[in-house]
Parts: C-alpha cells; structure tokens; sequence
C-alpha cells in the first residue's frame, strides 16, 4: 500500500506521529522543566486517546473530558460499546484543544512505505465529489496523455517516474474519454496487461478514484472492498525439467483449463460487466427495457458512410432478461413510415453463427433527438475488421504483414455461409464493409448491423435481388482488400489482381474475379459455395479440431465442478457443533472420521511441523474419495492418542451420511 503524506504547513488536519523513546515518562519529565508541562495537553492523550502513564509519572494535562483510561480498564471496557446514548464525536472541538507544538510534529510515514510515497497533488477544495474535477488519475508526466485502449480499458501511463495526480482538461470530448477512462480505472482491471503498473499504484485509493474514495490508511479495513485487479495468471507455466514426467504424473496444469483459455474468457466476463455513471455521459439511465448504458465505440468522429446517419453503439442490460445487449443508436432518424418496423420480423428469423443477431428496434427520444435504436446480441472484446487490419494503428505497426491464405479462407467460407442463409431468407446484408464486420474471437467473424438499411431505406423489398448483387460485389472488394493490406487497392483492381496471383494461390484470384465480376441475374452466392467447396471442408476440419480441443478443457472443469461439490459438503459437514442440539455432533461418530480426514488433507505437516501445501496431495485424495475407491489410509487425531485405519469408501459413505443429516428437513 502506498500513500501520500500532505506536506502543506499549518494544515488544520493533525499529522499523526510516531511515539518515540521521548514519550517515557523519563525523557517527559525532562522536557518539563522547559515547559510548563501541567498546561499541556499530554500527546500520547490526543494520540492514542489515553495515557497509559498517566498517573505514573506522566506530568502532562490529562483533563481533557475524562476520557483517559487505558483501552483495558474497567472504565473502558464498560463504555467502548457506541450505542445511542455514545456522544456525537466532534473533531472541530478537539481540534481547537490542539498546542501548536503537536500540531506542526513530523507527519508520521511508516517505514516500509516511505520508498513508495507518490508526489501527488492534493485534491482542490474546488472539488465537489461526483464532479469531473474530482475524476483524477494517474499520468506519467505532464505531458503525457494517459493511454486508453478500447480492447483493455484504461490503463495508466506506463513511466513511473513522477507520478501526479491530473485533473482532466475542462474540453467535453477529453472529459468524456477521461471520465470513460477514469470508470474504468476504478475498476483496476488492467494490472496483468501492463505489469508496469506497480502494486503499490493499484492499491492507491487515488488510483481507483471514485467520488466515494476511502483512504485504507484511515480505514485499514475499508481497503477489502476496494476493487483488486484480477490476476489471470493464478500459476505459473509448468517449468522445463518437469515437462518430461512419467505417463502416470501430472503437473496442476492438467487440472485446469489453459492459462490463454481461461484469461480470454476472463476478459470477456470483466468487458460484459463494466459499467459508468451514465450521467457522466449524459446518456439515459434508461432506455425502453434497457439500462446501465456503456459506450462501446471510442472513436471521436462519426462517419455517416454507411447509414447516412451518426451511429453510436452501447452495451447495455435488458431488464426484462438481465442479459447483455448492444444497442446500436442511429442519431437524428425520425422513423415516419411505421410499416418499415415490420422488416425486422425477418430479420429477427435470421439464426446465423456468423451473423450478429438482431432482437428488436426502437424509436426513442431519450437521447433528446429523435433516435432509432436496434438490438443486437452483444459480443465482448470484439473488433472490427477494419480495427483489426486496417486501422492506422495497425498499418503502423505492421506494415508488410500480410493476411494469411488460411485465414482469408475462413473468412471467405464464413461471409459465404452468412450471405447464402441471408440470401435464401429473400434479404441482402447491406453492410459487407470492414467496419460492420466483426471478429468476435481468434478468426471468428460475424456480419454486423443486419437489417439498418433496410429500415432507414425502406423501399417495401423491391430491391433486394439489386442489394444482394451489391453484397457480392462487396464482399469481392473487402477480400481484395485484405489481400493486399489496404482499403484502396479497389481503386486499382489489374494491380491489386496481379498482386493476389503472386501472394496467393489461384483458386483465391479466381473466386475474387468472381466476387468482382459484373452483376448479373446468373451471378449467386451458391456458386461462390460451389467454387470453395473444398476449403469449406477443411475449414470444417479446423472447426471440428477446435472443438475437440474445447471439449478436452471442458472436461478438464468438469472434474474441478465435481471437486468443488465435495468441499462444499465438507464446509457443510466440518466444524458444525451445534447441529442436533449437540455440542458433540462434529466430534463423534461419522463426522469425527471426517474431521480426521480434512486434518489428513489439508492440515498435514511435516517434520518440522511446517504446513505442507500439496495441492497434488488434495487433489489425489479428494479424487479418491469422489471415486470410493478400496484403498485404506491412517488418519491419525491431532492429539495422536486415537488412530484409525479406513477406506476412502467409508469416508465416501460417512460424508454421504452426514450430508444426508444436514440436508434432511425437521
Ligand atoms: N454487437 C456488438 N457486440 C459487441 N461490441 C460491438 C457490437 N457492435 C459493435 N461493437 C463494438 O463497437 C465498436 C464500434 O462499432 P462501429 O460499428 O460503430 O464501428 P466503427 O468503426 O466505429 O464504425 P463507424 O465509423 O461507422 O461508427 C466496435 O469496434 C465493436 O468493438
């Protein structure tokens, strides 16, 4: 823990100072010959709230309202209970009781922490809390802006070697992203991303930044319900000379699921419940069935490209099914034909793995406009594809790297997948484009915004047989593009073509040249599937491995549910006195046998009486037990005056048993 110490003089706060070898009442009665002890009030008083010298030495005032017993006096312990009749504490008056001389003492900084005292501006008196001035975080230095990447959240400036408290500029659009920024530094998710980011900071109640700050050096206990940062890493990688055990050995790492599994998806659970102050956005508390708004796209300037209109996308919760939605706003739309609702039924039929569902749409006007919003599943820690392979970051850091031929594929077989259900539903997707695709995991695309243009366009679905040409042609130019790493090689097509003939295979030019090819009532998607036939197979293949490969984590969880059925039931059973209206129910019979066998798991220790820490031993022992298997073991008391020889199988049959006495109903 780390905190700073405010170093204004003649500050009305009282600095809390260490007691030294001066408060004996040896070197106390030395100081009173220069000054005059009786008036003074006695510090250990005004510190600790008694003297335990009083009375033995102590020459200092110890009248300060009479309450200066030691904590364990009779007194005391008679009054430490506050109840109603407790006086209102009022530190104004004690304040003012005060000497100088303790007043102006050297601030107290406990050793261990004096290295790690950040240089932080004290918050201004200006501040009201819940008010952006009072939403400060850290930053490197003061140039610096403080980073914020929308896949992790906010994440402090990575140098430390000055850090500052900012208060973020009064601009609107910075204040939005800082107050964005400033939530999700609260939430201190981002600690194992940016190892950088020292405990000490995290721990840092200014770090966290909430209008509702507790300072746990103040409230020790307080500190428990501060966020902490997750850690995916729960264990370490198994090391290399342990990597080549026996067929009938396993390391802790075959009991769990992957370390890149289990992180991925723990991101994805913090992404579906992070949350802001929706006033601090001025977005509605509520829309419609929706609540706990969440903005999802970051970017500062709105293209109208696609829909003609502004679009903003939220996450948010339905109350009516607690799930998570993404709410797609389309700004300044005044739906004037209500029979253009209706084309949402269809698309609402529309079941795809790679089409992002839509559920319902909207009018509202609780964003003060007249909006439109539609209902999409929502999909944590997805990206576009223009995100992902177009965007400037992305250019600038990996400018030669092109798109692997295998990855195209999939892409390819997926989009043809979606269009064919798409196309044979009598609609047209509209929004093949980079940035109304998403990929929502390692190579996973689904097409985003289905149905919007049909809506904000609504022409009673004379056009669809047009719109699904245009899907091909589309589709065409997003491939090209990717293959040639850049969104204008469409303006160029010979070139971008030659380029694809030399990178990739010809089967990939040819259904491109396809893709491309002038539209025509013979030109389908069916061909497209016809002419990919063989990589749609191999791209099942891949599905089907992937899945094995999540079957075989799965099932790895599995046994740890199972595990965790039986520790439940062993909290149950374990340390139970009451139960029966008998003080010895945990201590006889059945559960005595099970005590012992908890000391034998888990309370073992070895011969220098150290605890051992096996979990290799729990869980052998718990998977024996689970199984019933015939082997015996010894469990000795702790007292080891009684020693008894028994099977898991008993065991298994005792837990059964006093699980059964709790569970029965009287
Ligand atoms: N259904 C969804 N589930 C989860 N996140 C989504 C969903 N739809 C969009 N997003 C998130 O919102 C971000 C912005 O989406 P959007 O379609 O507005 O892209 P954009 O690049 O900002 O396009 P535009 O310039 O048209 O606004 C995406 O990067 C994605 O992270």
């Amino acid at each position: 823990m780390s905190y700073s110490i405010p170093t204004q003089t003649g500050s009305a706060a009282i600095p809390i100072v260490a007691p030294t070898s001066e408060d004996t009442p040896k070197n106390l009665s030395a100081k009173n010959s220069t000054l005059n002890s009786k008036t003074r009030t006695c510090r250990n008083l005004i510190i600790h709230g008694y003297c335990k010298y009083e009375g033995k030495g102590c020459e200092f005032n110890h009248d300060m309202g009479k309450t200066t017993s030691p904590p364990n006096s009779p007194e005391t312990s008679k009054t430490t209970k506050l109840n109603v009749n407790s006086p209102v504490f009022k530190p104004a008056s004690l304040l003012s009781s005060i000497p100088p001389e303790v007043v102006n003492a050297p601030p107290f900084i406990p050793k261990n922490n004096q290295a790690n005292v950040i240089d932080e501006t004290p918050v201004t008196p200006t501040s009201v809390p819940g008010s952006p001035r009072q939403q400060l975080f850290h930053e490197s230095n003061d140039q610096d802006v403080s980073l914020y990447d929308p896949t992790i959240g906010f994440y402090p400036a990575q140098s430390s070697s000055s850090k500052k408290l900012i208060i973020p500029s009064s601009n609107a659009s910075s204040h939005g992203l800082n107050a964005l920024a400033n939530s999700f530094a609260s939430l201190g998710l981002d600690n194992n991303s940016y190892p950088e980011t020292t405990s000490s900071q995290m721990n840092n109640t200014n770090f966290y930044s909430t209008s509702h700050q507790v300072d746990p050096f103040l409230y020790p206990t307080q500190q428990a319900l501060l966020p902490q940062p997750l850690q995916y890493h729960l264990y370490t990688s198994p090391l290399p000379h342990v990597s080549n055990l026996h067929p009938h050995q396993k390391t802790i790492h075959a009991f769990f699921m992957s370390d890149n599994l289990r992180e991925e998806l723990q991101q994805k659970n913090e992404e579906t419940l992070r949350s802001i102050n929706a006033k601090d956005f001025n977005l509605p508390e509520e829309l419609h069935v929706y609540h706990s708004l969440y903005p999802l796209d970051t970017r500062q300037e709105k293209s109208v490209k696609i829909f003609g209109y502004p679009s903003w996308v939220y996450k948010s919760i339905c109350s009516v099914d607690g799930r998570v939605y993404s709410l797609r706003r389309i700004e300044g739309f005044r739906l004037t034909n209500e029979v253009a609702m209706s084309t949402i039924k269809n698309w609402r039929k529309v079941r795809h793995a790679n089409i992002v569902s839509i559920r319902e749409a909207f009018t509202t006007k609780a964003f003060g406009d007249h909006s439109l919003v539609f209902v999409y599943d929502y999909h944590p820690l997805s990206q576009t594809l223009f995100d992902k392979h177009f965007s400037s970051m992305q250019m600038s850091t990996q400018p030669h790297s092109n798109i692997s031929e295998t990855t195209l594929w999939s892409y390819i077989v997926q989009l043809a997948s979606a269009l064919k259900t798409i196309h044979t539903s009598n609609l047209a997707a509209r929004t093949i484009e980079p940035t109304k695709i998403l990929l929502t995991s390692k190579n996973r695309i689904r097409i985003n915004c289905c149905g919007i243009l049909d809506m904000l366009n609504f022409d009673g679905g004379k056009n669809i047989p047009h719109y699904q040409q245009e899907d091909l042609l589309n589709f065409g130019q997003l491939i090209i593009s990717l293959a040639c790493n850049s969104l204008s090689s469409v303006h160029n097509l010979p070139k971008s073509i030659e380029f694809v003939s030399r990178q990739y295979s010809s089967d990939l030019k040819n259904v491109i040249l396809y893709l491309l090819s002038k539209p025509s009532p013979m030109k389908s998607i069916d061909d497209v599937v016809t002419m990919i036939g063989t990589r749609i197979l191999s791209e099942v293949n891949n599905v089907h491995h992937h899945n094995d490969f999540l079957e075989s984590e799965l099932s790895q969880e599995l046994e740890n549910g199972r595990l965790v059925r039986l520790l439940c039931k062993f909290g149950f059973i374990n340390e139970r006195p009451e139960f029966d209206m008998d003080p010895s129910w945990s201590e006889t019979g059945d559960r005595y046998l099970i005590k012992l066998f908890r000391d034998y798991v888990f309370h073992q220790v070895d011969e220098q009486g150290y605890p051992v820490v096996d979990m290799s031993h729990v869980l052998m022992c718990l998977n024996k037990l689970d199984a019933g298997v015939d082997e015996r073991i010894t469990l000795v008391s702790r007292d080891e005056q009684s020693c008894l020889i028994v099977s898991y199988k008993d065991i298994k049959n005792c837990i059964d048993s006093a699980f059964r006495d709790l569970s029965r109903r009287k």
